[in-house]
């Protein structure tokens, strides 16, 4: 692995049924990048991001997070890493507090729930339904539960779907927050915006392969074709023709 990559993967392919899902793939992320992964609907994305966080395993190649080869020692990583996906529903019925104490159980080594209450906001609303709550403070909770055993990686598979311009912000503003923190973090989003303005790199895939990787202002300015934004870039890599180059 090279210093200061936390997450190494070497050639990484994975089949889902008859689906060739993930295509030799290789890529790392350093020690506290905000690292996003982008590409269209069926891409690969969620495949990528569950081999990466231990939640299944590669039919070739191999990825090492922290240094653990997730082939060994995928029980040991647990603790040093938190996976967040979409959804809300497992905790809907719980107050906030009910809901992060239930995760802490998971883990060996937790943060006082009192302590992540106020370092997300969430202290006003701690005996509330988490159903009852906006959009935007019900992904807060998810988002502080995936810190309750103090991880140094974090995985979230977008978070911020269907919020709206203010949440989406503040959000991201506690991303940013938990970065300087000095915490790695691996996003998918299909918010073109947010990824360019908030991610320090990016991997875009197309049909299981990752066609490109980069930080969004040189992906940009280095677009074959022009083009200032990231929505630029995801119409050349994730849905044209160039979608096919390997890197
Ligand atoms: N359990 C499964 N069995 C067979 N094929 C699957 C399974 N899960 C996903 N796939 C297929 O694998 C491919 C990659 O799926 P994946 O969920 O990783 O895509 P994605 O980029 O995350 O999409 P989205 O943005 O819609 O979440 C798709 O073609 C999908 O249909």
């Amino acid at each position: 692995m090279d210093k200061g990559a936390v997450i190494q993967v070497n050639q990484v392919s994975k089949h889902l049924g008859a689906n060739h899902a993930i295509k030799q793939v290789s890529f790392q992320v350093r020690q506290g990048e905000l690292f996003g992964v982008i590409g269209k609907s069926g891409a690969g994305k969620t495949t990528l991001l569950e081999l990466i966080s231990g939640q299944s395993k590669p039919d070739e190649g191999s990825v090492s997070v922290l240094g653990f080869n997730m082939l060994t020692d995928g029980d040991k990583l647990k603790e040093h890493i938190n996976f967040l996906m979409g959804t809300t529903t497992l905790i809907d019925k719980m107050t906030v507090r009910e809901a992060l104490e239930m995760f802490q159980d998971f883990y060996q080594r937790t943060i006082d729930t009192d302590v992540v209450l106020k370092q997300f906001g969430l202290a006003p609303y701690a005996d509330k339904i988490v159903k009852r709550l906006s959009g935007g403070l019900r992904q807060r909770t998810t988002l502080a539960i995936s810190v309750v055993n103090d991880p140094e990686i974090i995985f979230l598979d977008e978070p911020t779907t269907g919020l709206d311009s203010q949440a989406k912000r503040e959000y991201w503003s506690i991303l940013a927050g938990l970065r300087l923190q000095g915490k790695t973090i691996v996003i998918i989003s299909h918010d073109m915006t947010e990824i360019q303005y908030c991610c320090d790199r990016v991997g875009v895939m197309k049909e299981g392969k990752l066609v490109v990787c980069d930080s969004p202002m040189t992906l940009i300015e280095e677009l074959p074709r022009g083009g200032l934004t990231m929505e630029a870039v995801y119409m050349e890599y994730a849905v044209g023709s160039r979608g096919g180059v390997e890197v």
